[in-house]
């Protein structure tokens, strides 16, 4: 997805957050001070099963789809859970507010971290990525990308997550630890109704089916946009 296509839903999400623009686009170039460009081509997943694994309790239970898998992309806490089972991780989506210890290990050891840099993590963006391998930081920005820094499209972890399998390729997409009603806050609740929206979109453009949209899928939303 490039960001003629995202912006769309990126001005709904900054209205319906109430999120300053000013401050992604600050933190976006924050990130491309301490970040190279990453070859995004070492993402490669043409012709493969990519598990998106979120970080719902459930995940536990979810593990065989992980690894069953061709490639793993996790979201925040989950890398944590998969390395915990001996499951490999082939990229890691982080905002950088849960486990960046995690991140930093990753990237010393050579796994590719999206680290994404937002309105309301300047500070982690600053602290950790000095921190972190450069040669395996991916920079990521749900504004409109610059030089090193990129938008594949996607809000919370999970969901870009999905949409950066989609960007390099993946032929399917399978789902591990994620559950719409299992959100612990009313604030995580709000950013999960987003991921819904936004894998709802992700699995029409894909003409595929994903079952944990089931009872949470919504394309109003798109609809509503014109
Ligand atoms: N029930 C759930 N609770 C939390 N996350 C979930 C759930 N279901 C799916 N997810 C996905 O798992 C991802 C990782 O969850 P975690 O709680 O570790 O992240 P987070 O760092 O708080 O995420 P974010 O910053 O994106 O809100 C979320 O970004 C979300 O996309
Ligand atoms: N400005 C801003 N952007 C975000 C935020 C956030 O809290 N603030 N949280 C996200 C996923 O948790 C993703 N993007």
């Amino acid at each position: 997805m490039n960001f003629a296509e995202w912006a769309p839903a990126y001005e709904a999400i900054l209205a319906d957050f109430e999120y300053d623009r000013t401050g992604d686009e600050a933190a976006r170039d924050e990130l491309a001070r301490l970040v190279s460009d990453f070859d995004v081509s070492r993402l490669d997943a043409t012709g493969e099963t990519v598990a998106v694994v979120g970080a719902a309790p459930r995940l536990v239970d979810d593990l065989d789809v992980a690894a069953d898998a061709d490639r793993v992309f996790a979201a925040s806490t989950a890398a944590d859970v998969l390395r915990e089972h001996s499951i490999d991780v082939d990229v890691h989506v982080t905002d950088l507010d849960k486990n960046p210890e995690t991140s930093r290990a990753l990237t010393r050891e050579g796994t590719p971290v999206a680290a994404h840099a937002h309105g309301d993590n300047r500070g982690l963006v600053a602290e950790w990525l000095p921190e972190f391998d450069d040669a395996h930081v991916l920079g990521t920005t749900q504004a409109r990308p610059v030089d090193g820094v990129h938008d594949f499209g996607g809000f919370t972890d999970g969901d870009r997550a999905a949409f950066l399998a989609d960007h390099v390729g993946a032929a399917s997409l399978v789902f591990a630890g994620w559950d719409f009603a299992d959100a612990p806050s009313e604030a995580k609740r709000h950013k999960l109704q987003w991921a819904a929206r936004l894998l709802s979109w992700l699995e029409r453009r894909r003409g595929e089916t994903y079952g944990v949209l089931d009872g949470y899928r919504d394309t109003a939303w798109l609809d509503a946009l014109g």
